[in-house]
């Protein structure tokens, strides 16, 4: 007997994203891209500036609509869906990450993580979110007596505290040096294995490839290669 394939958590069918900027002006962003992904896995997306990964990126988390083809969740389709649905869809099921942090600076840590979490159905504590990125010990810190590094770490515990099953991360270490991005790359492998959360990793770094399950290349708009890697790098070990 062998056994059925894993069923996506999310799959999107022939994405396609057209840009009108100005008069007369198109800008194909995406050019027909179909992905599934799976429940608990570290998937890469890397391709140059430009390649449409943001763009398919917001798409996948509820943020934007294609102009064509479909996204489902769960078996859900939400093609076409309204803003109430997609906003649903975010606040119940995706956690976002972003290149700059976004966090509200009259307020701690802890407070930051509480602005989620008060609203969420399931969430956990912030402080148990807080000592899951290992900033237990900068709870009552406000972000001005953060480091970069700890910062974004506190944006991860902010996007993790709802307990999503989806975490989407866009350039998380774009702002960051090496050292420091390798801490916050650390903490989202922590979720990923510890929570079993789906995370997606923006990045044009290479390097940071060798930490995912899969690697998915992007390039004008379309996926020209999606590869397995036999083993997955551990953050800590990865250069750049
Ligand atoms: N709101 C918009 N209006 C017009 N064009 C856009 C818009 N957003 C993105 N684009 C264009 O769509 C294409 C894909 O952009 P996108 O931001 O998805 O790429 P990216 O791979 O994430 O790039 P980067 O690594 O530089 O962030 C680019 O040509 C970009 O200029």
């Amino acid at each position: 007997m062998t056994t059925p394939p894993p069923s996506p958590l999310i799959r999107a069918l022939d994405l396609t994203k057209v840009y009108y900027p100005g008069a007369a002006v198109e800008v194909r962003a995406l050019g027909g891209v179909s992905l599934d992904l799976f429940p608990g896995e570290l998937v890469v997306l890397l391709g140059a500036s430009g390649s449409g990964k943001s763009t398919l990126l917001n798409i996948l988390g509820g943020l934007d609509t294609p102009t064509s083809g479909s996204l489902s969740y769960r078996g859900q389709d939400l093609t076409g869906a309204d803003e109430t649905t997609l906003t649903a869809y975010r606040r119940e099921n995706v956690g976002f990450i972003f290149q700059f942090y976004n966090l509200i600076p009259s307020l701690t840590a802890r407070e930051n993580v509480a602005l989620i979490t008060d609203i969420a159905d399931d969430p956990m504590d912030p402080a148990e979110a807080l000592n899951r990125v290992g900033l237990s010990g900068r709870m009552d810190h406000f972000p001005s007596q953060l480091s970069g590094g700890e910062q974004q770490r506190v944006a991860i515990a902010r996007a993790i505290a709802k307990n999503p099953d989806v975490l989407l991360c866009d350039e998380p270490t774009g702002a960051l040096d090496v050292r420091t991005g390798i801490t916050v790359l650390s903490a989202i492998e922590r979720i990923n294995a510890e929570l079993g959360t789906l995370a997606v990793v923006i990045t044009h770094n290479v390097a940071i490839a060798d930490m995912a399950d899969r690697v998915i290349l992007l390039s004008d708009g379309r996926i020209t290669d999606i590869r397995a890697n036999a083993t997955r790098r551990r953050a800590e070990e990865l250069e750049w």
